[in-house]
């Protein structure tokens, strides 16, 4: 896809990390999720990390990317690698040691983070970037494409810990969602860090 120059627009961002679907999903719209948002990421000129591979959304995210002219780096693990069980990866491939290695790596090299529908993988993926936020390891913003309402479910849950008293009002803030690229992208954009993060003054090693 060509998108001429003067539609660009200028982003913070270098480099944005997307979580998503090993799978395609049931519905077109998760598919078409996935091509929107690599168009997004192309049009405000930001560059994608992802896991690797062709498959499932995975794939399409990284192909649309990767077709508008942006870089593409694929953090995936040797174990993976084999082409039957993840498919090609285009642009740059950085092989690593295990899972672990990968989403220190995927993180290392990004400068916000989107989840796109997934299941396992990119809940746990997700979780993790929103656990090392409020522990105040980063500040990059983490962003929800709650694609037709998949992720409400998981919405509401995190309202009941709040209500019930396991994850703060602050810590809430967060997550940042919207139901379409285009929102997110801006969301994350203006997303400014809100949260007490108590232990923000200790050395991590990420
Ligand atoms: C052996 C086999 C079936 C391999 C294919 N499976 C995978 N290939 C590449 N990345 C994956 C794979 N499974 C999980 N991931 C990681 O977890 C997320 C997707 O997992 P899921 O489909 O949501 O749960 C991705 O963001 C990716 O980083």
């Amino acid at each position: 896809m060509e998108i001429k120059a003067e539609t660009m627009q200028k982003s913070k961002f270098k480099r944005i990390c997307v979580f998503c679907g090993s799978s395609q999903g049931k519905k077109s719209s998760y598919q078409d999720a996935a091509v929107d948002l690599g168009n997004e990421l192309v049009s405000r000129n930001i560059d994608l990390v992802y896991g690797g591979g062709s498959i499932g959304l995975m794939g399409l995210v990284s192909q649309a990317v990767h077709d508008g002219g942006r870089h593409v780096i694929g953090v995936i693990p040797k174990t993976l690698m084999p082409k039957e069980l993840t498919g090609e990866t285009v642009g740059e491939v950085r092989a690593v040691t295990g899972m672990h290695q990968r989403k220190a790596e995927m993180a290392k090299h990004s400068d916000a983070f989107i989840a796109l529908p997934g299941g396992y993988g990119t809940l746990e993926e997700l979780l993790e970037v929103i656990t090392w936020a409020q522990l105040g390891i980063h500040e990059k913003p983490v962003g929800l494409l709650n694609v037709d309402g998949y992720y409400n479910s998981l919405l509401s849950f995190i309202d009941k810990a709040v209500e019930e008293g396991f994850i703060s009002p602050t810590a809430r803030e967060i997550i940042v969602s919207a139901p379409n690229a285009k929102e997110l992208v801006k969301k994350l954009e203006e997303y400014a860090p809100c949260h007490e993060s108590v232990t923000s003054k200790l050395c991590w090693e990420m």
